[in-house]
């Protein structure tokens, strides 16, 4: 079996995402990035589009990557244009890349109704071009666009494209499932026939609209394909291209195929966060193999498990693709969820000691009155030290106020907080004025602590959510506020609840700067 070649299309297809746009910059980062985890081609984008992607190609072939080849993106020539005078083939091989990639019609009816020509005239375009591309370039790869869709409505024409392409000599074709509505028994069987009729390796480019995008692609490799193409994050047009991110350990870890080092896999996680952030996109928390919930363990039964041994409860171990293991507190742990959450915080505690109970009755209950501890683990962590008696009192709060003014239908509205506070036995009275209530009483409480704790200063809201919880029969609805703080090193986050929306946020403030306090101290 011989080794299956990555190539991403994340600079080309991905951008054709809704929402996703990269800058020339990170375009280049990112190729970096992909070199780094071991893709073998990279396809910088359509230099025929837009000087963006014409100047990627100037800017990489300036820079040294370790082993990835660079692929440049374009179609086969216009109708009625010679070849040799065609403006996309033209700036493809003035882009001077390692690969051409170009994509043609294979489906008879995208050939009448997409491009309005005779099937005759579409096997000389393909033809053309490619035997063109391959007298003036390297290595010519072939997109057969639509092939699944083509071939169910007209096998012997779709094949016959393929033909045109072998003719020309290139180095691989890539059957395209471009509208993304191939089933993977659909793929083995088309791919069985191709494979009877077809001698030039066989690659697969799959979408994701029949959330079939990844498993096409693995199935396509079972059944021989040489060459995969898909994105970081799964990002493309519409519902997006076969994930990579999920592609790369199926392939290594279970079917054997290796395409990257055991140390690049790692990586993994990085690299699919690093294109997040540079795409501007929330990072998926649900994703498989990298998201933060992929090894995320909550139900009680579960945990008391993964803790025997993890493979009860997950499918690889996490570590292998930069991932890991977490325990989440809810009012669906168990004992085990709280032991494992102890030996996190490296806190003693014994499972059979009567404070672990009294510590799970607690979560269940606040659990019962909105709060939620998922994403508020310092909230807990501080929680379990006060039931096991090792939590500091740092500060004592006396009392607040916060003021809310409004002068005037077309005025802003002013806030302002004061608190009172004692440390040590020395009484601070500080007030503060802020953007809104929140953000008053924010700067308030910072204020007065910041001069006992000037460490304090290292402490920056990065996140604060609201959720108003409805209300149960004789009782008024409460509010949830979970906010996330982070200083140089560290992100955590803390909860507070409350029917009153600034007294929930006070909570969930002061645990924040309470549990930096504690990890000054440790
Ligand atoms: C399946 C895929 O993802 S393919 C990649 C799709 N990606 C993109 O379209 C992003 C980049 N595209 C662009 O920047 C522009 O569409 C361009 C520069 C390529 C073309 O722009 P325009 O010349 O203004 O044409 P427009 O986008 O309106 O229409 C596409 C043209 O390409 C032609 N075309 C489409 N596919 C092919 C093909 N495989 N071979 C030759 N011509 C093709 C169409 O017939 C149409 O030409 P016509 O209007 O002369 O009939
Ligand atoms: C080539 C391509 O992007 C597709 O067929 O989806």
């Amino acid at each position: 079996m011989g080794r299956v070649k990555l190539y991403d299309t994340t600079l080309r297809d991905g951008t054709q995402a809704e929402d996703i746009s990269l800058l020339l910059e990170d375009k280049i980062r990112i190729a970096h990035k992909l070199d780094e985890l071991g893709i073998q081609y990279i396809e910088g984008g359509w230099p025929g589009s837009n000087p963006k992607d014409v100047a990627f190609f100037k800017e990489i072939s300036r820079e040294k990557l370790r082993q990835a080849k660079v692929a440049a993106f374009g179609s086969t020539r216009r109708a009625r244009v010679a070849v040799e005078k065609d403006n996309n083939i033209k700036t493809l091989l003035a882009a001077e890349p390692d690969v051409i990639t170009i994509f043609g019609k294979t489906w008879d009816f995208h050939v009448r109704e997409a491009l309005r020509i005779s099937l005759e005239e579409n096997l000389e375009l393909i033809f053309d071009s490619l035997d063109f591309l391959k007298r003036h370039s390297g290595e010519v790869f072939y997109d057969a666009e639509h092939f699944f869709d083509g071939y169910k409505a007209n096998p012997e024409y779709a094949v016959k494209t393929l033909q045109a392409a072998q003719q020309a000599g290139v180095d691989c074709i890539i059957l395209c499932d471009t509208n993304g509505g191939t089933l993977p028994f659909e793929v083995a069987r088309i791919i069985g026939d191709v494979q009877t009729r077809i001698s030039t390796p066989l690659g697969i480019h799959s979408h994701n609209d029949s959330e079939c995008a990844v498993a096409n692609a693995l199935q396509a490799v079972e059944m021989g394909v040489v060459q995969v193409q898909g994105t970081i994050n799964g990002f493309g047009e519409r519902c997006g291209n076969a994930n990579l991110c999920s592609i790369i350990p199926s392939l290594q870890l279970k079917m054997k195929r290796e395409c990257v080092s055991d140390d690049q896999l790692r990586n993994l996680q990085d690299v699919s966060r690093y294109v997040y952030e540079l795409a501007n996109i929330p990072p998926d928390k649900r994703q498989a193999f990298v998201g933060s919930s992929a090894f995320a363990h909550k139900g009680g039964v579960h945990v008391s498990a993964i803790e025997r041994n993890p493979e009860t409860y997950e499918h690889m171990r996490p570590e292998l693709v930069g991932n890991r293991t977490r325990v989440l507190i809810s009012d669906l742990s168990g004992r085990s969820n709280v032991m494992a959450k102890a030996k996190e915080f490296n806190l003693d505690l014994d499972s059979r000691d009567p404070v672990t109970l009294e510590i799970l009755d607690n979560i269940k209950e606040m659990e019962n009155r909105g709060y939620q501890f998922e994403g508020a683990d310092a909230s807990f962590e501080l929680l379990m030290k006060k039931a096991l008696g090792s939590h500091r009192k740092f500060f004592q709060i006396i009392g607040f106020r916060v003021l809310d003014e409004k002068r005037g239908e077309d005025q802003r509205p002013t806030s302002e907080a004061t608190i009172k506070v004692k440390v040590g036995g020395k009484v601070e009275h500080t007030a503060a004025e802020g953007s809104g209530p929140v953000n008053a009483l924010d700067n308030a409480i910072r204020k007065a602590l910041e001069k006992f704790y000037p460490k304090l200063k290292e402490v920056k809201l990065l996140d604060y959510k609201v959720r108003v919880l409805p209300a149960g029969q004789g009782t008024a609805s409460s509010t949830r506020v979970l906010i996330e703080s982070g200083d140089r090193h560290n992100r955590w986050g803390t909860v507070g609840v409350s029917d009153n929306i600034i007294d929930a946020s006070y909570i969930a403030l002061i645990d924040s700067l309470d549990y930096k306090l504690h990890k000054l101290e440790e």
